[in-house]
């Protein structure tokens, strides 16, 4: 496609964006469009000036007065048309960034597998303002100008059209130039929205592993990973700045050929008799009113380039494809009761929603099979499992065993490739994406609280309306915050559950974070619980606490739990062994131990690492994959492995 046609359409696309205000957005253009037609008035009432000025009239006496009248109606305009645009301006920002951001919601896991952080977050806050740019600023230029130079030139031609044929050859020969630096213009951004792109990940990683970068004295490493970013920035802002710089000068001589061009031509008719003083000085000052809006014209296309090409990466976005969610059955909300409790609901509603079946928790997978794209061999191989309703299965093996994915896939974060997943006897891809989820609570090692109050990331997502309400709402927060042995440190904080957490609030212990996720899960009342990894990352007193939180919750629901400590996996109905993506051994702890299989040696081998009297070292003993195990010591000396 040609960069042209490429550009039109994308302006077509921003275009679009302005449609919904586009009576404020005509409203600044008829400003403009009469604020640059009343451009040729100046020299016109100068022509006058100058031929009363031997003998003045009473018309001669008004003419600065009506200069007066002209700025005055020309500010009023220019102020309403920029308020206009400005308006409009902004609204398009907010709606694309919106947009954007709502888009970022719906996209697949898979997106945020394989994107950077950093572009995503520089294209929602920064790159948005770009295209506005684009969208209006630039248009803005591009009406009032050309009406302008519109306007100067049929005057021009009405005063003396040979003059103004000499005039007009310099704007063909400023249009070519002006062609020849939107390429570059355009290259040169790209390359700075990359390097910008690149200033976010890095800074953004190095936040994320400020302790390691510290510990490992990456401080010098990183800094130079950063100034190669920085510096990148700065060349590609030069190249622009060196084009658009360039581009002014070029445009002004071309016009100060024009000029002088036009002088001789001019000396020449005024000694024909063709020309007068008057009439040279209107079409001087006329022309010289002409070279200001040519060379904003000209100038334009820096911001419209840049603000195209900043269009480009949003619209990427905005045209990613969203997770697929074409199931139509759906599940009861088990939060509907907290919501609306049945006293409330209206007969209409009653008959209108059709009762939907509550889950029971049965999960089953038949033949599942998953590769990650890109992956040369699978994640999951042909994996069989049913769990009861009520039953906690623990899974476990060696890392890279497919543990993540198997419970990524249920949520449908991800989708089976191969084999069906059931729930309640449905496929998971036939249930509707939102009703499925509302089913699964998760609490995973990496606790996120959101910049609100305890009560607040407890009872996510749920707010109350009235009084009644937000008082059942409290009661239902501090009973889930209880049964995560979480009441009493939270009673303890400065506020209570009014406590602000999260990056702006009170800062809490790993401990502490991991049993709010528990009190988010535990009030969710959801009838399916994934553990993932949730007590790995905690020392040995919180993970007691932590566990015993978790103890109450399980047989509730049916649980699906990736540990590394082996006091779940031996509360754990039955356990699931994961090697290589297949399931390899299936029972409890007992039996496991019984068989002698994976399970037992992975045992074995942090028993026997632990244990002081082992003749056998750790790094003697053969560990499947490599080397990790998501099975951990029975006592608090051991460490995770
Ligand atoms: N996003 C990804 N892209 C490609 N391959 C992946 C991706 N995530 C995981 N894998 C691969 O899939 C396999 C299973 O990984 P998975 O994370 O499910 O293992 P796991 O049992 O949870 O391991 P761990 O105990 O270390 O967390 C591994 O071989 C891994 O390399």
């Amino acid at each position: 496609m040609s960069s042209f046609r490429e550009s039109k359409i994308l302006y077509r696309r921003l275009l679009g964006f302005v449609r919904p205000y586009w009576r404020i957005f005509a409203l600044s253009i008829v400003c403009m469009v009469a604020s640059a037609a009343t451009e040729p008035a100046f020299p016109e009432l100068l022509a006058r000036l100058l031929s009363g000025f031997s003998q003045p009239t009473t018309t001669t006496y008004f003419i600065p007065l009506i200069i007066i009248g002209l700025f005055l109606l020309r500010g009023i305009l220019s102020f309403v048309q920029d308020y206009a645009f400005s308006w409009v301006s902004n609204k398009v920002v907010t709606d694309v960034r919106q947009r954007m951001y709502d888009k970022v919601l719906q996209l697949p896991m898979q997106y945020l597998v394989n994107t950077n952080t950093g572009v995503v977050i520089s294209r929602v806050c920064f790159e948005v303002a770009g295209v506005a740019a684009a969208a209006t600023s630039v248009l803005t230029t591009l009406v009032s100008d050309s009406v302008r130079v519109l306007a100067l030139t049929g005057y021009l031609l009405y005063l003396n059209w040979q003059l103004t044929v000499i005039t007009l050859i310099t704007i063909p020969l400023t249009a070519l130039i002006v062609k020849q630096f939107s390429k570059r213009l355009r290259q040169a951004s790209r390359g700075s929205q990359v390097a910008a792109q690149g200033l976010t990940q890095v800074l953004n990683e190095t936040l994320d592993n400020f302790r390691i970068i510290k510990v490992f004295g990456g401080q010098a490493r990183e800094s130079q990973r950063f100034f190669g970013f920085n510096d990148k920035l700065r060349r590609m802002n030069m190249k622009q700045a060196a084009a658009a710089a360039a581009s002014g000068p070029i445009v002004h001589v071309i016009a100060a050929f024009g000029i002088t061009l036009v002088i001789y031509f001019a000396l020449f008719q005024g000694k024909q008799g063709g020309l007068t003083a008057e009439q040279f000085v209107a079409f001087m000052t006329a022309m010289m009113a002409l070279i200001a809006p040519l060379k904003r014209l000209a100038d334009i296309n820096a911001p419209l380039q840049r603000g195209l090409a900043a269009a480009e990466a949003v619209f990427a976005v905005l045209d990613e494809a969203e997770e697929e969610n074409r199931g139509a059955y759906r599940f009861a909300n088990p939060q509907q009761s907290l919501l609306t409790g049945p006293a409330q609901a209206t007969t209409e509603q009653v008959q209108l929603v059709p009762a939907l079946p509550k889950v029971r928790g049965e999960i089953a997978l038949s033949a599942v099979s998953y590769q990650y794209p890109g992956a040369n061999r699978l994640a999951l191989d042909q994996v069989s499992l049913t769990i009861q309703p009520g039953e906690t299965v623990a899974l476990v093996g060696p890392s890279g065993g497919g543990k993540t994915t198997l419970i990524n896939l249920i949520p449908r974060f991800f989708n089976v490739q191969e084999g069906v997943i059931l729930i309640d006897g449905i496929d998971v891809r036939e249930i509707e994406l939102n009703s499925l989820r509302q089913q699964i609570a998760i609490v995973s090692q990496d606790v996120t609280l959101f910049n609100d109050s305890v009560a607040g990331n407890i009872a996510y997502t749920v707010t109350a309306d009235h009084p009644d309400a937000a008082a059942q709402l409290r009661e239902r927060v501090i009973a889930a915050a209880k049964a995560a042995n979480a009441h009493a440190f939270i009673m303890a904080l400065p506020d209570g559950y009014e406590t602000l957490i999260g990056e702006n609030g009170v800062k809490l212990s790993g401990g502490q974070r991991q049993r709010l996720a528990i009190a988010r899960a535990v009030f969710k009342q959801a009838p399916i619980l994934i553990l993932d990894e949730a007590t790995s990352a905690l020392d040995s007193e919180s993970e007691r606490v932590v566990q015993e939180a978790l103890d109450g919750l399980l047989h509730q629901q049916t649980t699906l739990v990736i540990a590394h400590r082996l006091s779940t996996i031996e509360q754990a109905d039955r356990i699931a062994v994961l090697e290589g993506g297949k399931l390899v051994e299936l029972g409890n702890h007992a039996s496991l131990l019984a068989q002698e299989g994976v399970y037992a040696h992975l045992y074995h081998i942090q028993y026997n690492r632990s244990a002081p009297s082992s003749t056998t070292s750790a790094a003697s003993v053969p560990v499947p994959d490599d080397g990790a195990i998501a099975v951990a010591p029975t006592t608090s000396t051991r460490e995770d492995v």
